[in-house]
């Protein structure tokens, strides 16, 4: 109860918090009836950056300035009149993740205090993760709702034993004590050394990813996970409950009636008790939570289930779905402070404002890797869209909507783990001074941005824990009324989607081209399969190759349109038992009885029966078969030779071919014994079987429909059929039995890479019965000549 001694006594009982923050440290009163801020106190804290990557604060440092904010403002509240006394209950909130290990005897801390954002473990992760059988970072999700990440405490305390001999001899000796930044400032504020409390709550404790976030406590499982000693860790206690009083300071005695997270406690500070509702926190980090009720969402789009608060040792626990981005303000901070485009924050809005957009520039403040969704702990800043055009106001105006592009990245994706349709965004902050930013957001994620006249929600939130303490139960918040600004989205759809669209391809940009840590990892069974792929890739390649190299055979059937060349036909062939001048090579095109106009380079040569040659090759005279000619010309002696009757008037027949032609013609049958041109032939006629015939050279035909053949006798034409006469003897007596050497068809081609292309040389017909039995051999075989041949590339191949 107010003292009512106390002037303003119509304010309430006063609730104090201390609001730990990232870049600073406030201590603020609340007056319980109105929820007006009566008294409060702010000082900036200091990070260091002693590495790429570190990010360290120094846990007596942050201690200090808090004490110095309560006295101040105590002052402060004395001065305005208002009695300290009233204070009832303070409320902790505070930056989470961020790792204290310190000594419980000396009190002093045994390292730096590891800050949130520092990104130091990623190396931590994949060692971890390179001793288990999973190696997905997401194998702890269902026990306490995180990815295995650098942002977490467990990581941190897991460096700290690996990486500090002092720590590990601490932890030995039972001297160590392990909390997150809630935790060593209770320690301290209610005794320290002298029986310091060493608890925290749920909302820090779902932080560090040792606790069980269905039980609410610590798990061994997770503890085992990370091989850290379960004895240093505080207590887990409820978000609103008196936990001790204050052992020091001006505000000696006053209850710690509140512990929560700082970004829970802004969900409380905007009353965002219901399910659904949604707040976004833009501080030095941009942190948006959207209560789920008592229903744990495992998240499938990169984002946080944890918990919203428990408000009482017997309440029933809030969970929520949280979105995380590393750099929101921070951004803004290292422009001025490493890069010195603005000399004071407040003139960020006034310099963004002078230009009309960010003129394509895209900045993705990738500083300590990147937070929901992308979880890249290796990814890195970029500005990327420069032009000669461009100046610090489109960087500063780039860095802002920065924030509002990854602020829609986690909008989208609790939209689509929830299947929920946001129609407001409750925001606060440091950044949300700055209305550019505020429109911005409501134009890029369509949606109202509500900010209310009151910003300090996180103070404010844990004052209204502090305040439902069992035991305290102060506050009536349905009587507390706020003004706010609502910013309405004022571009079009389109204009939205192309805007988007650039910042994920510049995202896209970095995170992509970087290999994933799990990648980097060198492993047995990573270099088997490497070697494996390897060995199937020369193979397959290889056999590539020789496919191409082989000579590969296509049959194909085409026109001929070559109708006016002439084909050259080249032949080789032996008759081994009948005589060169017994045996005629006819040749015949489609027309029959036409002239063949043939050019002929064909010789004959006798050889004996054992097919040795007898004398030297003679050019032989190609007989086209109408050669039925009636001779008038008188032989050489001037003598005209008789044709017996057979002959036309006038004329003579000389030899005795002359005769027999003349007498085929007749139709008689011819007797050589009767005729003297015979005689001597007749005597001859032993020797046309006592020797063999080599036919062979090259003859030019047209392209036409035609045949030739060898055959013994005379051929002649008799009513255009073809016959050969080979009067005395009888058909039976010719062995016409013979051997083709070679047979082609256009260029003279022997042998194409040791293959036979031409399918009858070597050919040996057997004459069983006389004359045509071989031949019709052949007549019945469908054979194949090539006439063309393509040379392909260089290579010899046809
Ligand atoms: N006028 C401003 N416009 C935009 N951003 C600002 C402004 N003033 C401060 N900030 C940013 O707000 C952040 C601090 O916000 P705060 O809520 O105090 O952070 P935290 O809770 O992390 O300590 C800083 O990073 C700073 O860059
Ligand atoms: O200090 P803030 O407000 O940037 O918040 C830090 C977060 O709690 C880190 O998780």
């Amino acid at each position: 109860m107010a003292d009512e001694k106390c002037s303003n006594y119509e304010y309430g009982p006063l609730i104090a918090s201390i609001d730990e923050g990232t870049s600073s440290v406030r201590f603020m009163v609340f007056a319980s009836n109105t929820g007006e801020v009566v008294a409060y106190h702010q000082l900036p804290l200091k990070s260091s950056y002693p590495f790429a990557e570190w990010v360290e604060q120094d846990p007596i440092e942050i201690l200090k300035i808090v004490i110095e904010c309560i006295d101040e403002t105590t002052k402060k509240l004395e001065a305005k009149g208002f009695c300290p006394s009233n204070i009832v209950a303070i409320g902790i909130t505070n930056q989470r993740e961020t790792t204290i290990l310190w000594d419980k005897y000396t009190g002093l801390p045994l390292y730096k205090a590891i800050v949130w954002m520092d990104n130091r473990t990623s190396v931590t992760v994949s060692k971890l993760l390179s001793n288990k059988e999973d190696r997905s970072k997401d194998q702890l999700r269902e026990l306490c709702g995180l990815p295995i990440s650098p942002y977490f405490s467990a990581l941190k305390y897991r460096w700290l034993i690996d990486n500090v001999p002092e720590i590990t001899k601490a932890i030995q000796e039972k001297r160590c004590l392990f909390g997150t930044v809630d935790s060593w400032l209770i320690w301290n504020l209610t005794g320290g050394v002298q029986n310091g409390i060493h608890i925290t709550d749920v909302t820090n404790a779902s932080r560090t990813m040792l606790m069980n976030i269905n039980s609410l406590k610590w798990d061994t499982k997770l503890i085992e996970f990370f091989d850290l000693p379960a004895d240093t860790l505080p207590e887990i206690r409820s978000s609103a409950e008196i936990y001790g009083y204050l052992s020091s300071t001006s505000l000696k005695n006053v209850p710690i009636a509140g512990c929560v997270g700082d970004q829970h406690a802004a969900l409380i500070g905007q009353l965002c008790f219901k399910k659904g509702q949604t707040k976004c926190t833009y501080g030095t980090g941009c942190f948006i939570l959207s209560n789920t009720g008592y229903e744990k969402i495992h998240s499938k789009h990169g984002l946080l289930t944890t918990v919203a608060y428990q408000l009482g040792k017997d309440a029933q626990p809030f969970y929520a779905l949280e979105g995380s981005i590393t750099i929101a303000g921070a951004s803004l901070s290292w422009l001025k402070n490493n890069m010195k485009v603005v000399d004071d924050l407040e003139n960020v809005n006034k310099l963004a404002e002078e230009v009309s957009s960010s003129n394509d520039v895209y900045f993705v403040p990738a500083f300590q890797g990147l937070y929901a969704p992308y979880w890249d702990s290796n990814a890195r800043g970029l500005i990327c869209g420069l032009t000669m055009e461009t100046d610090r106001r489109h960087i500063i105006r780039a860095a802002i909507e920065a924030v509002c592009y990854q602020t829609k990245d986690v909008l989208d994706a609790i939209k689509q783990d929830c299947g929920l349709e946001l129609t407001q965004l409750k925001v606060d902050g440091g950044m949300v001074k700055n209305n550019l930013m505020l429109q911005f957001q409501a134009d890029i994620s369509g949606i109202d941005i509500v900010r209310q006249d009151f910003l300090e929600s996180t103070a404010y939130g844990a004052a209204i824990a502090a305040g439902m303490a069992k035991g305290i139960e102060v506050w009536n918040l349905t009587e507390i009324k706020q003004d706010r600004i609502v910013f309405t989205p004022k571009i079009m759809e389109t204009e939205r989607h192309k805007k988007y669209s650039k910042w994920k391809t510049a995202v896209m940009k970095y995170v992509f081209t970087k290999p994933l840590e799990d990648f980097q990892e060198k492993t047995l069974y990573g270099g088997l399969v490497t070697i494996l792929c390897w060995i199937t890739i020369f193979y397959l390649t290889f056999r590539e190759c020789c496919d191409y190299l082989k000579t590969s055979w296509k049959e194909e059937i085409f026109v001929d349109v070559s109708g006016g060349s002439k084909l050259l036909i080249n032949l080789d062939i032996i008759v081994s038992e009948i005589s060169c001048d017994y045996l005629a090579l006819d040749a015949v095109d489609s027309s029959g009885d036409q002239h063949l106009h043939i050019d002929y380079n064909i010789y004959k040569r006798r050889l004996d029966l054992n097919g040795n040659p007898i004398e030297p090759p003679q050019k032989e005279n190609i007989r086209p078969i109408n050669k039925t000619t009636i001779v008038t010309k008188q032989n050489s002696s001037g003598d005209c030779g008789s044709c017996y009757g057979a002959g036309e008037i006038d004329q003579c027949c000389n030899t005795c071919l002359e005769v027999k032609e003349a007498y085929s013609k007749k139709n008689w049958q011819f007797k050589p014994e009767r005729f003297v041109q015979c005689l001597g032939e007749a005597n001859s006629n032993a020797s046309v079987f006592q020797e063999g015939c080599q036919l062979y050279g090259t003859m030019e035909v047209n392209r036409v429909g035609g045949s030739f053949h060898i055959a013994p006798g005379q051929s002649f034409s008799i009513s255009h059929i073809h016959v050969h006469d080979v009067q005395p003897y009888s058909s039976q007596m010719f062995n016409t039995t013979h051997h083709i050497r070679h047979l082609s068809f256009g260029k003279k081609i022997m042998h194409l890479n040791n293959i036979q292309i031409n399918p009858l040389d070597g050919y040996i017909g057997h004459a069983k019965e006389g004359v045509g039995s071989s031949v019709v051999g052949h007549k019945q075989e469908k054979l194949v000549f090539p006439l063309t041949y393509l040379k392909l590339m260089d290579l010899l191949r046809f």
